[in-house]
């Protein structure tokens, strides 16, 4: 589904109304909730959000486990850290237990061996079954998501639930859920708001299947829910 909002504002706080919602959804039925954050630059109002006084005590937060959909292979004192970002908007603000909090990256290993870590701890936390209750996803300008970027082979993984690969045109190392794990999530939540997404927005949902090209398509979940919250120039009403 795509809900076309009037501006960022707007977008910002359905996406925290929809956050707090499903926490309190899932730590009154199961005593916890699991959620992962998306990086870039979109998702920095929603996190500010949450972490303001009009949010923040609406949620216990020492039964929120968080995870990232992706990272930049770079320590968390780097500008170019998701997990980086992701404190100092909100997580730095809330009483989140520091053992609830799995960042995507540490020193002294290489990606690859993360990668398994990484999947171990998400195993550990969700059990077997590796279904988040809420993941947040930004889209790239070319249709990436998370570090599932066009034409690269993580695209065709189809049994890892983490994934960790050398990004040439960008020169670095990425990590990222794959997209099988992605898609047994409860509810997936995109957001995408400028002139600068219209194009891949358009392609990504009412395009031909082309995910090599557009990997957001790959997001398709098998039980849960997919929402798209974008505004009116994403949508290319304006
Ligand atoms: O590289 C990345 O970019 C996408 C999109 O970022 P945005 O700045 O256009 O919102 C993001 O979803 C992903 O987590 C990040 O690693």
């Amino acid at each position: 589904m795509i809900q076309i909002h009037n501006n960022t504002e707007e977008i910002n706080k359905t996406a925290a109304d929809l956050f707090t919602a499903s926490a309190q959804k899932a730590i009154a039925e199961k005593g916890k909730f699991t959620a992962v954050l998306t990086g870039g630059s979109s998702p920095a109002g929603i996190y500010k959000l949450l972490a303001s006084d009009d949010y923040k005590n609406k949620i216990d937060w020492s039964k929120v486990f968080i995870f990232w959909g992706d990272e930049r292979w770079v320590p968390l004192t780097d500008d170019l850290s998701n997990a980086k970002m992701s404190y100092s908007t909100l997580l730095s603000h809330v009483p989140i237990p520091s053992e609830n909090i799995f960042e995507m990256y540490k020193d002294g290993v290489t990606p690859e061996e993360y990668a398994v870590t990484y999947e171990q701890s998400i195993r550990k936390v969700l059990g077997e079954e590796g279904k988040f209750d809420l993941i947040l996803l930004g889209m790239g300008d070319d249709g990436h998501t998370a570090s599932l970027f066009p034409g690269e082979a993580v695209l065709e993984e189809q049994t890892k639930w983490v994934d960790a690969y050398y990004l040439a045109p960008q020169k670095m190392y990425r990590i990222t859920l794959t997209a099988p794990l992605i898609n047994k999530a409860e509810k997936i939540v995109v957001v995408a708001f400028g002139e600068k997404k219209t194009h891949a927005l358009k392609e990504v949902t009412a395009g031909e299947y082309n995910p090599t090209l557009y990997p957001m398509q790959l997001i398709k979940p098998i039980s849960g829910e997919l929402l798209f919250l974008v505004d009116k120039i994403a949508a290319g009403e304006n």
